[in-house]
């Protein structure tokens, strides 16, 4: 028996996501991420393999967000996939600034694969949080450099690490190279537990990198009620200090 790669397994994956999302009255979700999200969640449950951010993990992190001072304005995330956690953010800010939400509330999103780019649009587009949900396609460390550059992102109340777990220490770093930080934004990584983030998390339960002048963290590793054997962890850092 030949077992698919999983790249190939996620890309049609996705493809049957589109189709079970599509052949529901549109009505349902228009103007409504959160039926979206819930909608992706329950097509995920039905299949299994589905690399999304759960609902248990968007609880915990929403928990946050609704109590983070000032409230989040910007958000960026490493990592879309199918889009259900942009979603969630998208709602979590419209329950936080209301339907419509100024401009200068925004969420980034990234991810190097069009195929999820053009999906995670089209989502986007159909619950209608297109104006203030940005979907780039590429690297997020290569998208975040030019949103700084363009002056399009100047601080990040958010990031979300949901990508490779390799690249999470060096997209946080990225992150305070380019000075995108307040004191009290929050770093949310998902799967620090399994596969695992060894580096990111020795470097946020540090503190940061110890160097004076430098970022200071302070970290707390959320357990959810994940699936049975599934990674259960949410890391959540808080910048605590600049330098
Ligand atoms: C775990 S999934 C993200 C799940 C998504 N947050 C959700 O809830 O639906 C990981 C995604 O990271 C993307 N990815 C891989 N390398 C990346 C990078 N350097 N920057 C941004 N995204 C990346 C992959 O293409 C994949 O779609």
């Amino acid at each position: 028996m030949t077992t698919k790669p999983l790249s190939e397994l996620f890309a049609e994956r996705a493809v049957e996501l589109r189709e079970f999302i599509f052949s529901k009255p549109t009505s349902n979700f228009t103007n409504n991420p959160w039926a979206l999200a819930n909608a992706i969640e329950d097509f995920a449950n039905q299949v299994g393999h589905m690399m999304i951010f759960r609902q248990a993990k968007v609880d915990v992190a929403r928990e946050k967000l609704l109590t983070q001072q000032p409230a989040p304005r910007t958000i960026v995330e490493f990592g879309t996939f199918v889009g259900k956690s942009a979603l969630a953010w998208g709602a979590i800010l419209r329950d936080i600034h209301g339907d419509k939400v100024p401009d200068d509330v925004n969420i980034y999103t990234f991810d190097p694969d069009p195929q999820m780019v053009a999906l995670t649009k089209d989502f986007v587009k159909l619950a209608g949080v297109e104006d203030f949900v940005h979907v780039l396609e590429g690297p997020g460390s290569d998208c975040l450099r030019t949103l700084h550059a363009e002056g399009k992102v100047t601080t990040v109340d958010m990031a979300f690490f949901d990508h490779w777990e390799k690249f999470y220490l060096s997209d946080l770093k990225l992150v305070e190279e380019l000075k995108l930080w307040r004191v009290g934004s929050l770093a949310i990584a998902d799967n620090t537990d399994f596969p695992g983030a060894p580096d990111y998390l020795a470097y946020v339960r540090a503190g940061g990198n110890g160097i004076s002048g430098s970022v200071k963290y302070e970290t707390k590793s959320f357990e959810t009620s994940g699936r049975r054997g599934g990674p259960s962890i949410v890391e959540i850092s808080t910048v605590m200090a600049l330098e």
